[in-house]
């Protein structure tokens, strides 16, 4: 029978964990906080950036919201993220993307003080976590390890394949896999024979973006299938959200799956309380909570 893995379930499990550990903060005198930035009114942006609001509060952590105009310059972005540095009681900092397109995304996400990177996107965590040292973990790839290891155990040569490479997911995610010893494989859209490198995973994560691309035929029986997209399509007239994995036809085959809606998407808004958690800790010279990082 193939198991489903109810990511929904997982990150409640997380934001628990995470709360009491924020709980026992509280009685030193700390509380973690995490400010998120909003620039201009994308409608799937201003859901999420709601939802972490709403579960950073849930954890009993305190929560800065910066929600900024469409027309904001680099200039006053850069000025805010300055301040958000300097800030003692922030400990965490993201700024929600995608950005509008006259703002220089990489610039700005490098402006972050690396220590309250919370989205593992600075290139001084890239860098760290590339070369297998200690770092903010970005939120999805690091979302998808814990729900691997939870159910493998270990996940020591098992065979992975990421299909996507983007910096957000794809890189991430194979460098995860990579240090928890797995035999790591990196396709994307233009590799050949695609379904065949496929077949040969143990682990298969999918992060194309492109709606229901990978199909059951690209599935190794048995397989745990992971699949990161989010797509919004229109089907019989009706908007839904699917994933990157034709979810019927992979289920068939492999050994087990994570559904899109309620699989990998909550565990992104979980590990980013998780990394606040963590910056938390950094910054004031305690041990990180175990279980919540890679
Ligand atoms: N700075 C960042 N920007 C973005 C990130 C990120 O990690 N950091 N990721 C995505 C958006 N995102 C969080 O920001 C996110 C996406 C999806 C979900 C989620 O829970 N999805 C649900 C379905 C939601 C729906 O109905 O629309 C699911 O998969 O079950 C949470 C967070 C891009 N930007």
């Amino acid at each position: 029978m193939t198991k489903v893995i109810d990511g929904k379930a997982f990150a409640a499990k997380v934001r628990a964990e995470v709360a009491t550990h924020v709980a026992a903060l509280k009685e030193k005198g700390i509380v973690p906080g995490l400010a998120v930035v909003l620039v201009g009114e994308d409608p799937a942006s201003k859901v999420y950036v709601k939802n972490k609001h709403a579960s950073t509060v849930e954890v009993g952590m305190n929560s800065y919201e910066h929600r900024l105009d469409a027309a904001t310059s680099e200039a006053d972005l850069l000025a805010l993220i300055d301040k958000l540095n300097a800030d003692p009681a922030v400990h965490g900092i993201l700024v929600q993307l995608p950005l509008p397109g006259h703002l220089n995304s990489e610039l700005v996400i490098n402006r972050i003080d690396p220590a309250k990177d919370v989205d593992g996107f600075h290139i001084s965590n890239v860098g760290l976590l590339g070369t297998g040292q200690k770092s903010m973990v970005p939120c999805t790839p690091l979302g998808c390890l814990m729900m691997l290891r939870d159910h493998h155990g270990s996940l020591a040569g098992l065979n992975a394949v990421v299909v996507g490479r983007s910096n957000i997911v794809g890189k991430p995610m194979a460098q995860l896999l990579l240090g928890d010893s797995c035999t790591v494989t990196i396709a994307h859209s233009r590799t050949k024979d695609l379904a065949a490198v496929c077949r040969g995973a143990d682990i298969l994560v999918a992060a194309v973006g492109r709606p229901e691309m990978i199909t059951g035929d690209f599935v190794k029986p048995g397989a745990t299938v992971i699949d990161v997209g989010i797509n919004r399509i229109e089907r019989d007239g009706k908007g839904k959200i699917v994933g990157d994995v034709h979810y019927e036809s992979a289920a068939a085959v492999a050994g087990a799956i994570t559904p899109v809606p309620g699989g990998v998407g909550p565990m992104t808004i979980a590990c980013l309380l998780a990394n606040t958690l963590t910056a938390c800790c950094r910054s004031n010279g305690l041990a990180e909570p175990k279980g919540l990082t890679a």
